[in-house]
């Protein structure tokens, strides 16, 4: 579906992320080619595409980590190239969560310091501590509360460091891939809990190849060497024809 959208034909105010011509090389490799999308806030979106076809670094560049090599990234209606380091920092640490593979946990630290840190940090501890011990019984990590991160499995890590992302109940939220690593049943659980943070207004963008997981999602996009399309319509259509 052709993208037609632009931050001056919608109302900024409802906007989340928006992507205008976005490309993004790595040497003489382009991984994103003219990638066009918006999200409202409140929406989530699934991103699906084979391995290596730029799902992270599309995450990446909308949790401004990385810069693409030229278009334009806006966040809630605010242009974020031309941002100071601090105005950039800013964003990254109060209006955005990560659940990243690269967003590692402290391994000095406990599962339960781990969550509870980016509070402690923002002075928060004490009001944030019973939704600290919601999310950690909620993602079956309550018998691991005590444990360092190396002593947890792959699963373990990807539930604590979602944990410790929806804690502080960012604008929106970025997971890679969250569900990797996690048995059939943990999965929806991590499922249940993504929607339960997008009914308290959370946006969502997660990179995926779990396709329950992304039928959760209210869109879906696909990249394919390099292009981003928006494939929610066309998921439903299959959907209803398989269905009936
Ligand atoms: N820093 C970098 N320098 C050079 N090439 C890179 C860099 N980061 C990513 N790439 C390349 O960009 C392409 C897309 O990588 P990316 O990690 O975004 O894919 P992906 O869709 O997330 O893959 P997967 O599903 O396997 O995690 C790959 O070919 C990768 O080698």
């Amino acid at each position: 579906m052709m993208y037609r959208g632009g931050s001056s034909l919608g109302s900024g105010n409802s906007m989340m992320m928006e992507a205008i011509d976005v490309t993004k090389r790595f040497g003489k490799d382009t991984v994103l080619a003219s990638v066009s999308f918006r999200l409202d806030k409140g929406q989530s979106m699934a991103v699906l595409g084979p391995s290596g076809s730029g799902k992270t670094t599309l995450l990446s560049l909308l949790g401004l980590l990385l810069t693409p090599s030229s278009g334009e990234i806006l966040f809630q209606g605010q242009r974020i190239q031309g941002l100071s380091d601090r105005e950039l920092s800013n964003l990254r640490n109060h209006q955005l969560g990560y659940v990243f593979p690269s967003s590692q946990l402290i391994g000095s630290l406990t599962v339960w310091d781990n969550i509870l840190l980016p509070a402690r940090l923002a002075g928060k501890t004490r009001e944030k501590q019973k939704r600290s011990r919601e999310l950690i019984e909620q993602l079956g990590l309550a018998t691991r509360m005590d444990h360092l991160p190396h002593q947890l499995s792959f699963g373990q890590k990807r539930r604590a460091a979602l944990a410790r992302a929806l804690v502080m109940e960012p604008q929106l939220i970025l997971a890679d891939e969250p569900t990797n690593d996690l048995d059939d049943n943990m999965a929806k659980e991590v499922s249940r809990v993504l929607q339960g943070a997008k009914a308290r207004g959370i946006s969502l963008i997660i990179a995926t190849h779990d396709y329950p997981l992304a039928e959760s999602m209210e869109r879906r996009f696909r990249i394919d060497r390099g292009r981003l399309s928006d494939v929610t319509v066309t998921d439903r259509e299959l959907g209803e024809r398989k269905g009936g």
